[in-house]
């Protein structure tokens, strides 16, 4: 693990400044993250209409963190921040079994997005103090092959991941999951 993160460290080491932009379907835990990020408390949210951003120093770099409205109507609009973005943190509700094929479909258009095919990349496997959690091992999160080739893992986050995996992702990329300490 450590190891792991010293390479993702060198990978971004020189780089002070890096445009995040935070998606996933609505209620997967965008905000939470963010405020959990941003001051260190998970507070209490409501559905993003827009979007919030924030700044967080990881390190010597300084992230500047879009959480974009995941909303079906606003869905849409995603685009529109993926302009210079440098790193995509695409956050799953581990509960919505019902949900993770649509999670999967927008996750995929994304990422088929020209604006970004060098953005690195991070799956965030949320809400994992909830039972009945899905885990990034199980096949009901079917992002295998999902992946742009030349994407890079994007883990800077790593205080929000109690577990990463590269096996979910054939492809080299890094998946997390975690909560924002619920329980
Ligand atoms: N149990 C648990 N609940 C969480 C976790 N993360 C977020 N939540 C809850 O999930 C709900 C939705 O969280 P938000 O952060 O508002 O979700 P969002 O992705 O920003 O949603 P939109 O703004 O509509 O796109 C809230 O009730 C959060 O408290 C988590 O790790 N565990
Ligand atoms: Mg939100």
């Amino acid at each position: 693990m450590g190891q792991a993160f010293r390479k993702l460290f060198d990978t971004f080491f020189g780089n002070s400044e890096m445009r995040v932009v935070m998606l996933g379907l609505d209620a997967a835990g965008k905000t939470t993250i963010l405020y959990k990020l941003h001051i260190g408390e998970v507070l209490s949210t409501v559905p993003t209409i827009g979007f919030n951003v924030e700044k967080v120093q990881y390190k010597n770099v300084i992230f500047t963190v879009w959480d974009v409205g995941g909303q079906e109507k606003l869905r849409p609009l995603w685009r529109h921040y993926f302009k210079k973005t440098d790193g995509l943190i695409y956050v799953v509700d581990s509960l919505d079994r019902e949900r993770i094929g649509k999670a999967k479909d927008e996750f995929q258009a994304i990422i088929r997005d020209p604006f970004m095919l060098n953005s690195v990349i991070l799956v965030f496997a949320n809400k994992q103090d909830l039972k009945g959690a899905m885990t990034p091992m199980e096949p009901e999160i079917p992002l295998q092959g999902a992946c742009p080739r030349n994407a890079r893992i994007f883990s800077r986050f790593g205080f929000v991941c109690s577990v990463m995996t590269v096996s979910m992702l054939k492809c080299s990329k890094a998946a997390c999951c975690g909560s924002t300490q619920f329980s």
